[in-house]
């Protein structure tokens, strides 16, 4: 499903080389729930950046279901990822003049998938938050925030859900209630996952997970 080969990447910082990854390869199959686990600066947002195209890689090459990022221009990256990837991330990075409603729906209207009000009110009532659609982000809770961007990752049906640290920001009981959503809705609609965390309990709940040491990916 993914298919990462012989992937580096660096950054340049003025005239110094940040060096990533030389040689990072890693397989994901559809369906399944891998977690990236790792020291702080390893590379672990990197990769997730990299797998949606949002940065390119130095060299090497990134497919998913068999489409190479190598073949396709900007434009086409854009709205590949657009409608094969689904985002959760620590700060949410919700819109914060659109209520909870319009921020689930904005995928579905960037992919044209018809009934998107439908869709979306069906999507925040599985997540709890069918009293809460025309709250904007500043009128709801943390935990309340992160199960919109979960109805939000899902409105469009993506091959993929990437997220990073989705409950690095809650506290325990919370973060707890939003992964088991988040785990629930994507094991419904046969989504595969690649979960960045620094917690153990969090990865715990993935079929594999990997530790990134040294710009390899090592199976734990
Ligand atoms: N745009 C950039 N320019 C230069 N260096 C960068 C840039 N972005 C990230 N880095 C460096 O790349 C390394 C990997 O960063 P990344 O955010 O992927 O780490 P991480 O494993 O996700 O860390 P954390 O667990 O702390 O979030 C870090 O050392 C960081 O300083």
């Amino acid at each position: 499903m993914l298919q990462i080969k012989s992937l580096k990447k660096s950054y340049s910082q003025g005239s110094t080389e940040v060096k990533i990854y030389e040689d990072l390869n890693f397989h994901v199959k559809e369906a399944s729930k891998v977690a990236i686990m790792g020291k702080s600066g390893s590379g672990k947002s990197t990769l997730l950046s990299l797998i949606s195209g949002i940065i390119k890689p130095t060299s090497g090459d990134i497919l998913l279901d068999g489409v190479s990022y190598k073949d396709m221009k900007e434009e086409q990256i854009n709205d590949f990822r657009a409608s094969n990837i689904g985002f959760v991330f620590q700060n949410f990075h919700l819109v914060s003049y659109l209520n909870a409603l319009e921020n689930v729906m904005l995928p579905a209207k960037v992919c044209g998938i018809k009934n998107p009000k439908e869709k979306a009110v069906e999507l925040l009532e599985s997540v709890g938050l069918g009293h809460r659609l025309d709250h904007l982000p500043s009128e709801l809770s943390g935990g309340e925030k992160q199960r919109v961007a979960i109805a939000r990752a899902l409105i469009h049906n993506p091959k993929i859900i990437l997220a990073d640290e989705p409950s690095g920001n809650l506290d325990e009981d919370t973060g707890i209630a939003v992964m088991d959503k988040l785990f629930e809705l994507i094991s419904k609609n046969n989504t595969t996952l690649i979960l960045v965390t620094h917690s153990k309990d969090v990865a715990a709940r993935c079929e594999q997970t990997y530790s990134l040491n040294h710009g390899n990916l090592d199976k734990c």
